[in-house]
């Protein structure tokens, strides 16, 4: 299921503004990309490009090559929309609909791509979503209740079974644990290290540790001034960024002197 992403010489824009330069690199599929860098150096805008999320804003484009398995995400015959369904997306807050009930937001992408899905179907996929995202034994006696009753950690573990239930090749989270607290961020750190498995996982984090505790590669992407655009400094795996990153930039930032 996982794949790989090459990106290359991708600069990406809100309208005239370039908000991240020449960004080039490989993700590795079944394995824990992490972003770090500090505030406003374009993590998120990036990673948004690597489903084509960036473009549903007015003005916003990019130059430049995604490629999975080889093919362009932004080739004139690719369907955005069929992008974001092989790449699936878990953000900030969880965000489970909150008039369905558990089992329907796990559903609530399939159904826009399957409407007549048979409710035998329908049920396997919900149990085994909820098992995948490791919220099934929290919640098989209340699957008729609804999502928004569940605490913020279980919610955002509804959110990845229903980005996982679409069966995507990758997913990205875009700190997915900063509205967590500590138990609930480490319930999801442990989830992600399973769902590498099979999953091509990328995320974005300002907590340092999490990002050496739950990523196999890292990059750290700077900003030199306001109105900058942001670049990737450098990218490495995990242990190297964290005990001999090539760039002062990087050090510095790792060490906390900035950011
Ligand atoms: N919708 C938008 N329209 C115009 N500019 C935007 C938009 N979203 C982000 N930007 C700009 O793009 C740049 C990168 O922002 P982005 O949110 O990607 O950074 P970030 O590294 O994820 O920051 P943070 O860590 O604070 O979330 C910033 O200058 C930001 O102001």
């Amino acid at each position: 299921m996982a794949q790989r992403i090459d990106v290359k010489d991708l600069n990406i824009f809100y309208s005239d503004f370039l908000a991240v330069e020449d960004v080039s690199m490989a993700i590795e599929p079944k394995s824990v990309t992490a972003f770090i860098g500090p505030s406003g150096c374009g993590k998120s805008t990036f990673l948004r490009t690597l489903n084509r999320m960036h473009e549903v804003i007015p003005g916003a484009r990019v130059e430049g090559t995604v490629a999975m398995e080889g093919v362009d995400l932004y080739g004139d015959d690719v369907d955005p929309v069929a992008v974001r369904r092989q790449v699936g997306m878990v953000f900030q807050r969880p965000n489970p609909f909150p008039t369905m009930s558990i089992e329907e937001n796990v559903l609530a992408g399939v159904r826009l791509v399957n409407k007549k899905i048979s409710k035998s179907d329908a049920a396997d996929l919900v149990e085994e979503s909820l098992r995948h995202a490791n919220l099934w034994e929290e919640v098989k006696d209340r699957l008729a209740k609804p999502g928004s009753g569940l605490s913020g950690g279980q919610q955002q573990r509804l959110c990845i079974a229903r980005a996982i239930a679409v069966r995507p090749q990758v997913l990205l989270m875009d700190e997915p644990c900063s509205a967590l607290d500590p138990i609930s961020t480490l319930a999801i750190e442990d989830l992600i290290t399973e769902l590498k498995q099979d999953y091509t996982i990328c995320i974005v984090t300002h907590n340092m540790q999490q990002a050496a505790r739950v990523s196999d590669r890292t990059g750290f992407f700077n900003i030199a001034g306001t109105g900058k655009p942001g670049k990737l400094i450098e990218m490495d795996d995990t242990g190297v960024m964290f005990s001999s990153p090539s760039e002062q930039a990087t050090e510095d930032y790792i060490s906390g002197r900035f950011g």
